[in-house]
């Protein structure tokens, strides 16, 4: 289970003033990534971006990318997040401007992306009438540091590319160029060298990440971090003079393995992975960057991690849905960072088919899954498959590939299971978690409506401490008046596919009281939506059709999604810019001005950071707050520039 430690919390704090900490961490420990909302999904990589750029990292690299990253990417591939630079967080500071763009990489994980990228090189120099012979490419480490510029008299970091902040502090703190270099060499990274770390520094900081940021940060820099900077531990490597192979393309085609590694083992500072790029100057001009990385430029990354692993048992866990699913408990063991010490198998299928059991080895892979996967079994065992239910007891029948639990009306594990994802998907609310509501369950509460009737009572009578009981009440009543989306609303019913995703597309179309009139001609019409799900999705909201309308009276805040209809195509002058809003608006209220703005494709911010593209103040804004936004190098409007702004399409 994740955990925000206190420099990620405070970290967390500085974005967001008052952040409901438990439900983000809930949000991190989701195993199902295709559950997540797209807005929290954008939460979470915003997150882990701020923590990873500050020096606090909350998860693996590898999970990043491969989870949250490529899930952002399978759903919307254009979104603003994938094209531009990640942006670090600039909290207090001042940005200034970069004497030149700063981009981020394309990434590569197989040799066939590196051999497609070549490609695209060649076409490049066909166009040029440039010869083959002369397409050379320069392969060097992929630096694992902090970004930063060196223009010979300031260094800057990256910020979003553009604007970063003034770090020559650390130059005056001793930082060195790598190598002797000079200052002056445009980009690199400011890195630790490995060996020093593991020596000297690894027993006081838990990562060289840590030591980065303190290098450069405003606030007085750690006894140990000063020491290192001195032994010339620390130091800025600039791009250009970086340790390199360089040669033709078809050696890089012909012996790819071999200069990878070469490259990746030829400096004592971390890294992440190799860099190629075209030498070629013409070709570099034609090929360009987007607004996230140069096209002439790709980074190659490895990132698979894989144990073998021995079974110590095989769990069986009663889901909401009624299905058992297969939790293999396994011998501790080290992956990718993490101790593992569970896996879940796909389903009994498996178990029975690949003699999953105490005592098989199996292949554990974690390619950067939050929860890693069985590969393969190595040596399989006759596994023992379960008769019963685990929960209540009942007979359970195979379905395709899966042993469910029939029991649809008195399993306490399906009731219990649908009441937690109740209260955790509505996500405004804390307090409803396994244990208490195993409690409320054990008291005959079996529905949602019947909890909320329950805090009638105030929970008396339940066995909870006074101050737990009255917790509950409490939040129930902010489960009620916390804004929530409706789709997210819709969610936590738990009807089969319709989890945030389906739920948002569909609300899309059709409010939550028409979807309950919808037929399934009505859903397969909708983009997205086969014959196969428009039935499940029709016969699952009429299971839930009465505890919806038993809830409805209780009036949950619900933020109303936008219909496609009201929704704009076209690229607005707003389309994906941040806004804030503050003050008070001539023109009509902050809350119509808001959706509006959403309406435009915007995002709407509660509080300036930098990110936030504009400041649109109303009337009686101080100034302190003005020039706050202006110091993260926020544009602020007023009323009046932003109208016209809209109008300048
Ligand atoms: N763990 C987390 O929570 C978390 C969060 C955000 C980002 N990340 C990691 O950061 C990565 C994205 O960061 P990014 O935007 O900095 O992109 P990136 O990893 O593609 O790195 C691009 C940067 O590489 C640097 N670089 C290092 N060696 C280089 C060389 N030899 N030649 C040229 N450039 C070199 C440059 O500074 C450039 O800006 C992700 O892939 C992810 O792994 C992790
Ligand atoms: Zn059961």
């Amino acid at each position: 289970m994740l955990k925000f430690n206190q420099n990620q919390l405070s970290i967390i704090a500085q974005l967001n003033q008052s952040p409901d900490v438990s439900a983000i961490e809930s949000l991190f420990n989701e195993q199902n990534v295709s559950e997540i909302s797209l807005g929290n999904l954008l939460i979470i990589l915003e997150i882990s971006n701020a923590l990873y750029r500050s020096g606090h990292p909350v998860i693996d690299d590898q999970v990043y990318d491969a989870v949250y990253l490529q899930e952002l990417k399978n759903r919307k591939q254009e979104h603003p997040f994938l094209t531009t630079v990640e942006p670090e967080v600039i909290i207090d500071s001042k940005t200034v401007a970069l004497p030149k763009k700063m981009l981020s990489t394309d990434k590569a994980y197989s040799f066939e992306e590196i051999r497609k990228w070549i490609e695209r090189l060649i076409k490049a120099a066909n166009e040029l009438n440039i010869e083959h012979s002369k397409i050379n490419i320069r392969v060097t480490p992929k630096l694992d540091g902090y970004a930063a510029y060196d223009d010979g008299s300031k260094l800057y970091t990256r910020g979003d590319g553009s604007r970063g902040q003034d770090i020559t502090r650390a130059f005056k703190r001793g930082l060195k160029v790598a190598d002797e270099g000079a200052r002056g060499q445009g980009p690199g990274e400011i890195v630790i060298k490995k060996s020093y770390f593991d020596n000297v520094l690894s027993e006081s900081f838990e990562n060289s990440r840590n030591i980065q940021a303190a290098i450069i940060a405003e606030k007085k820099v750690d006894k140990a971090v000063q020491i290192a900077i001195d032994a010339g531990a620390c130091v800025f490597y600039p791009f250009s003079s970086i340790t390199n192979w360089t040669g033709h393309y078809t050696e890089v085609l012909s012996d790819f393995e071999p200069i990878v590694e070469r490259i990746w083992n030829a400096v004592d500072y971390d890294i992440d992975g190799v860099i190629f790029e075209v030498t070629n100057d013409e070709i570099k001009q034609l090929m360009g960057a987007t607004r996230h990385h140069h096209r002439w430029q790709i980074a190659f990354k490895v990132n698979d991690e894989s144990a073998e692993v021995k079974v110590l048992k095989v769990i069986p866990q009663t889901s909401r849905t009624g299905r058992v699913s297969p939790v293999a408990e396994l011998e501790p063991t080290k992956l990718s960072g993490a101790t593992i010490s569970r896996a879940t198998v796909h389903h009994y299928n498996m178990v029975k088919a690949n003699g999953v059991g105490p005592g098989a080895v199996v292949q554990l892979v974690r390619s950067g899954l939050v929860i890693p996967k069985i590969e393969k079994v190595i040596t399989a065992v006759t596994p023992q498959l379960p008769t019963d239910c685990p929960s209540c007891g009942t007979h359970i029948i195979w379905e395709s590939d899966h042993l469910v639990c029939p029991n649809k009306t008195d399993c306490p594990a399906q009731t219990e299971n649908t009441l937690v994802h109740f209260f955790k998907t509505l996500g405004n609310n804390d307090g409803f978690g396994p244990k208490v509501i195993e409690k409320l369950h054990q008291h005959g509460l079996k529905r949602i409506h019947e909890i909320y009737d329950e805090a009638k009572n105030k929970f008396t009578g339940f066995g909870f401490g006074d101050k737990t009981a009255q917790n509950l009440v409490e939040q129930l009543k902010a489960s009620r008046e916390i804004e929530i989306e409706d789709w997210r609303f819709l969610a936590a019913f738990g009807v089969s596919r319709l989890a945030g995703g389906n739920c948002e597309k569909l609300l899309q179309h059709h409010s939550i009281d028409e979807l309950f009139d919808a037929s399934v001609d009505d859903l397969v019409k909708l983009d997205g939506f086969a014959q196969v799900s428009a039935e499940a999705i029709v016969e699952g909201l009429e299971n839930v059709r009465e505890e919806y309308f038993k809830l409805k009276p209780l009036n949950f805040n619900l933020a109303i999604t936008t219909k496609v209809s009201e929704q704009t195509t076209v690229a607005t002058p707003v389309f994906g810019k941040l806004i804030v809003f503050t003050g008070t608006m001539l023109q009509g209220s902050r809350g119509d001005m808001e959706k509006q703005a959403k309406a435009l494709g915007a995002k709407v911010g509660k509080s300036v950071s930098s990110k936030t593209s504009y400041l649109v103040a109303g009337e009686k804004v101080g100034a302190n707050k003005i020039n706050a936004a202006k110091d993260k190098g926020v544009t602020v409007l007023s009323e009046q520039e932003y109208l016209e702004l809209l109008a300048s399409n």
